[in-house]
């Protein structure tokens, strides 16, 4: 028997080589000495442990044996083609970092900068396509200063306080353009190319250490080295590279099935693993930027508290069914073992959308509690309407009401927005059922002031729109949360028992005063209730609500990710920048900065296309997708993000015009070769190969309905939304992002 341990692959691996690996070490598991392996040491290797082994006619594995009392155990380092194999071999160094105790593999010779080529850039699509006449604009490249100096960094100190290579920080210092830089990561181990990044972006050493790990190891020189490289790997930042797989096929499996892009699932770096795994005193908020890994972390939180307390109830909740399906497959993925509960209340984890939690809550409630519901949100004892009133319904009974109504409203507060803002913010969450009430009660956070008489106006257009769909027996999505909640504070007050021991939220930046107060009484006050993850810069629905209003204390409970997983750093530049001048604000008022997340990755600029007709621009998108097509990009993993719904229909229309089949949202996502538009708030939460903004004109971009009529104050908040949109849609994409428009661009694009 032989144990193993999988260090992270730099190098992606294709599938029939997955097959070879996956067998080499079957086998190698069971025995490491049968004959076909040909585990061998190397001549003057730089670590005695090194041994190659014959994966097939061409490659070799590179690995590292460690013995333990007389179990050999492996580290796999990587497959390559066998001269090269031999070349890494021969200088590769397996050893524990005497300043941090972290495990890692150093190649004695990294790359010099100055001879090394970078590597070739990605053809930048579209660029022989170009439409005569239009107008191709690529954000500047500046000139670039290496910020490890510009920062005033020391080499030495680095060496000394991180534990950094002293070779790879040399290297790093003489990088004389980003590629380099970026190359010398490339080649690090895993954990010094995270704090190299964290450099680069202008984090000290001390908060480096933090985040990583890094402090209070004693390196003792009268332990054995085995016993080191032991104890090494249970350092959090060990486990960004290296997993233990022991004789385990089937965790074997996994990991090599998995690659580059199932690595969530094992390689969490040391932040996301605290965040999964340690336990709170009380609720919990955990912010990031677009793919820093807050669902990733839900969902191992969710693994790790189903593992701990198998008979609790979990609720891993967020704001749309298609997100919820979306954890749903994730869970499945990291754990397919894990307990699932069918509905709210019962011991496993229930994964659903918040309002289809809310209306699994109200079907379940008894006629008495439904009407003891009505009469608390509504004044009424009655049954609870059938029909859900849908936003388009909701704009024209408020319009019906505010002409139908006697008032001396201005134009600004007398519109849909405003009053069904005012009326879910402020009369919803205060359970307002008159006039009185309503004259009465403070409009914390509204950014619009009210005199009596306006109050008075207001309330009698919300009596009339309460009374139409009262009449038509619709209730909308938010009046039913809190429809929700009023049952269940019935059954509390009554001594029952909450639906929850723990409530995890996804994207909860886009919910609103109703939903926290339903998710307030899901899970009473106690440790480890409410898990909160948001990124205030994607709200794209409703008003920030600070969460203290519904009795979710998370003061000093509150952390931040900021390594970005998903996209490239120059869709991230570009998606940041998008929100320029928009004072972004967390949902207890703070300010959050519009920069400061890195990514890991680097790939092409971002490219601006502008055509002369919406014809034009259809042809240009057209060019990119063939384009793409012959390069070898699946379709299939291409995104077109459109604002408006109408115009993702005529997007499929136009691309088939030109000989391209592209689907809906709605038909499912895995069709070999087939693009999908959709629309911005659709995407959210997904993610793309290469993302499309198309149509981003002056004419879609902000939104009419969105911004005009609008009361002064409200309307600064419309417009964070809508650059907010663009910010999710612009860092869908893993790799390229192209943004188009036909006539003018969209002033939110920032263009001079
Ligand atoms: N530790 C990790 N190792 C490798 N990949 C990771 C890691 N953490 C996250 N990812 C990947 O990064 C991407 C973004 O992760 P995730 O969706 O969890 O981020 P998010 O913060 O929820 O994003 P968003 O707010 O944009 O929805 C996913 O593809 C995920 O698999």
């Amino acid at each position: 028997m032989a144990l193993v341990t999988w260090i992270k692959q730099k190098d992606k691996i294709d599938g029939a080589m997955k097959a070879k690996v996956y067998s080499f070490f079957e086998k190698l598991q069971k025995d490491d000495t049968a004959p076909g392996l040909h585990i061998e040491p190397m001549h003057t290797p730089a670590d005695p442990r090194v041994r190659t082994g014959r994966i097939d006619l061409n490659y070799r594995a590179v690995l590292f044996k460690v013995l333990y009392e007389t179990i050999p155990h492996y580290f796999y380092y990587g497959a390559w083609p066998h001269d090269e194999a031999i070349n890494i071999a021969r200088s590769s160094v397996l050893k524990v970092n005497s300043v941090n105790g972290v495990l890692e593999v150093i190649r004695e010779s990294t790359p010099d900068p100055v001879t090394t080529t970078p590597p070739q850039k990605e053809k930048k699509a579209g660029e022989q396509d170009s439409q005569a006449g239009d107008e191709k604009r690529e954000p500047s490249g500046e000139l670039w200063s290496n910020p490890l100096i510009g920062y005033g960094l020391v080499a030495a100190d680095l060496v000394k306080d991180l534990g950094l290579d002293a070779e790879i920080v040399d290297h790093v210092f003489a990088a004389s353009s980003e590629e380099d830089l970026f190359d010398v990561m490339a080649e690090a181990p895993e954990w010094q190319a995270t704090a190299l990044l964290e450099l680069a972006a202008g984090t000290c050493i001390a908060e480096i250490q933090e985040k990583l790990s890094l402090t209070g190891y004693v390196d003792n020189p009268d332990e054995s080295e085995e016993e080191k490289i032991r104890k090494a790997l249970e350092h959090p930042a060990t486990k960004m590279q290296f997993t233990f797989v022991g004789d385990n096929p089937e965790e074997l499996k996994q990991v090599i099935e998995g690659g580059d892009f199932d690595a969530w699932r094992t390689f969490l770096h040391p932040e996301q693993r605290i965040y999964a795994e340690r336990r709170y005193n009380g609720s919990f908020r955990l912010s990031g930027g677009a793919g820093t890994g807050k669902t990733v972390v839900l969902l191992h939180r969710a693994r790790m508290l189903a593992l701990s307390e198998p008979q609790s109830r979990i609720v891993l909740t967020t704001y749309t069914t298609t997100l919820a399906d979306s954890l749903s497959t994730g869970l499945g993925k990291l754990d397919a073992d894990l307990p699932r509960s069918a509905a709210p209340g019962y011991p496993g984890i229930y994964i659903g959308g918040v309002d289809s939690l809310v209306s699994r809550v109200l079907h379940g409630a008894t006629d008495v509690e439904q009407r003891r519901a009505m009469k608390e949100v509504f004044g009424t004892e009655s049954v609870i309407p059938g029909k859900v009133l849908d936003a388009a319904l909701a704009r024209h009974q408020w319009e019906a009401a505010i002409n139908d109504v006697t008032h001396n409203l201005e134009p600004e507060l007398a519109n849909a927005t405003f009053l069904q803002q005012e009326y879910e913010t402020v009369v919803l969450p205060n359970f307002i059922s008159s006039k009185d009430a309503y004259l009465t009660v403070p409009r914390t956070g509204r950014g619009t002031a009210l005199n009596r008489s306006k109050r008075l106006d207001i309330w009698t257009i919300i009596a009339a729109y309460r009374n139409y769909n009262s009449i038509q027996m619709n209730c909308s999505f938010v009046e039913l949360a809190h429809l929700a909640t009023a049952v269940l504070r019935q059954r509390t007050a009554l001594g029952g028992r909450c639906l929850a021991d723990h409530v995890l939220v996804d994207e909860s930046q886009d919910l609103h005063a109703g939903h926290w107060l339903f998710l307030r009484e899901l899970a009473d006050v106690h440790a480890d209730d409410l898990f909160i993850a948001e990124d205030s810069q994607q709200r794209i629905y409703g008003q920030k609500v600070p969460l203290s209003r519904f009795g979710i204390a998370i003061v000093g409970r509150s952390r931040r990710l900021t390594l970005n997983y998903r996209t490239t750093q120059q869709n991230l530049d570009y998606a940041v920048r998008l929100l320029t001048g928009a004072a972004m604000t967390d949902m207890e008022g703070g300010k959050v900065p519009d920069s400061g997340y890195i990514s890991a990755r680097t790939g092409p600029l971002p490219e601006e296309r502008s055509a002369g007709s919406f014809a034009d621009e259809l042809d240009v998108l057209a060019d990119y997708l063939t384009q793409w097509r012959d390069e070898g990009v699946a379709l299939e993993n291409v995104g077109v993000l459109v604002r408006a719904n109408y115009q993702v229909a005529k997007v499929v229309d136009g691309l088939k015009e030109r000989g391209l089949t592209a689907k809906t949202a709605s038909v499912g996502r895995d069709e070999p070769g087939i693009p999908t538009v959709m629309t911005m708030h659709r995407s959210k939460g997904m993610e793309f190969t290469r993302v499309v903004l198309f149509g981003i004109s002056d004419q879609a971009l902000p939104a009419k309905h969105q911004v005009s009529n609008v009361a002064p104050a409200e309307r600064a908040d419309a417009l964070l939304r809508e650059r907010s949109l663009l910010y999710v849609a612009a860092t869908r994409a893993r790799d390229g992002l192209v943004v188009t428009w036909s006539g003018k661009p969209s002033e939110l694009l920032g263009m001079k």
